[in-house]
């Protein structure tokens, strides 16, 4: 009799340039291989190169790039695999379609990394923010277009109090469906 197979999640990480995404997705995904579980990474900025490579962020290309990112965690998930995805997805509407592409198929962790945006433009990773300010990007998220925050999340976790390793730690929690650890 074959062995009996994991359900697939993908695990969605939302929120502002700068918020920590990134960081938490690489800590995450190097936990959860090192664990015995291959992880299928869909980072906006990569996912943005290859899949997306055509598109802009008026709304409706941010809306058809998540669109294509739930579609393709839904793919992985039907066969049992785990996803980590980070991305801006600033709209709830777009969020929620992928959530259901996925849940189709398996569970869909929404994690809300709920980092004011004084401190994203501190970090300013990228010096995305400081062109955004001068003028010379516009329509960057946060500055001079709307991030919509989740109506429903699974978790809500605010990078500037929360030190890395605790994040990851929830995370892995609600991945496999345990209380969260205390402290
Ligand atoms: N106008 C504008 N608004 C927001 N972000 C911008 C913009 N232009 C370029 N970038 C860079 O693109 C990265 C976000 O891509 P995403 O695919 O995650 O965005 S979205 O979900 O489609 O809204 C984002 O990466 P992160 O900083 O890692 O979030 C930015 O580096
Ligand atoms: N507790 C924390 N959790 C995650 N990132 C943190 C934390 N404290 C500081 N940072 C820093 O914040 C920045 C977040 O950048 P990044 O992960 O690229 O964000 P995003 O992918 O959301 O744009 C990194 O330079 C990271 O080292």
């Amino acid at each position: 009799m074959p062995a009996a197979r994991r359900e697939g999640v993908t695990v969605f990480l939302t929120g502002l340039s700068g918020a920590g995404k990134s960081t938490i997705a690489d800590a995450l995904v190097a936990e959860l291989e090192a664990g015995g579980r291959p992880v299928t990474v869909l980072d906006g900025d990569v996912v943005r190169t290859h899949l997306s490579s055509e598109l802009s962020f008026s709304r409706a290309d941010r809306d058809l790039n998540i669109r294509r990112i739930g579609f393709v965690a839904g793919e992985v998930v039907r066969h049992g695999g785990t996803v980590v995805v980070a991305a801006i997805a600033p709209y709830e509407s777009a969020r929620e379609e992928a959530r259901a592409l996925v849940e189709r198929h398996g569970r869909f962790v929404l994690v809300h990394l709920s980092t004011p945006l004084e401190v994203c433009e501190g970090r300013d990773v990228k010096g995305l923010y400081a062109r955004a300010r001068a003028g010379q990007l516009t329509g960057f998220t946060g500055v001079d277009d709307p991030y919509e925050p989740p109506v429903r999340a699974e978790l809500v976790i605010d990078t500037s109090t929360t030190p890395l390793a605790e994040s990851v730690a929830r995370i892995r929690a609600a991945v496999d469906g345990r209380p969260a650890p205390v402290g």
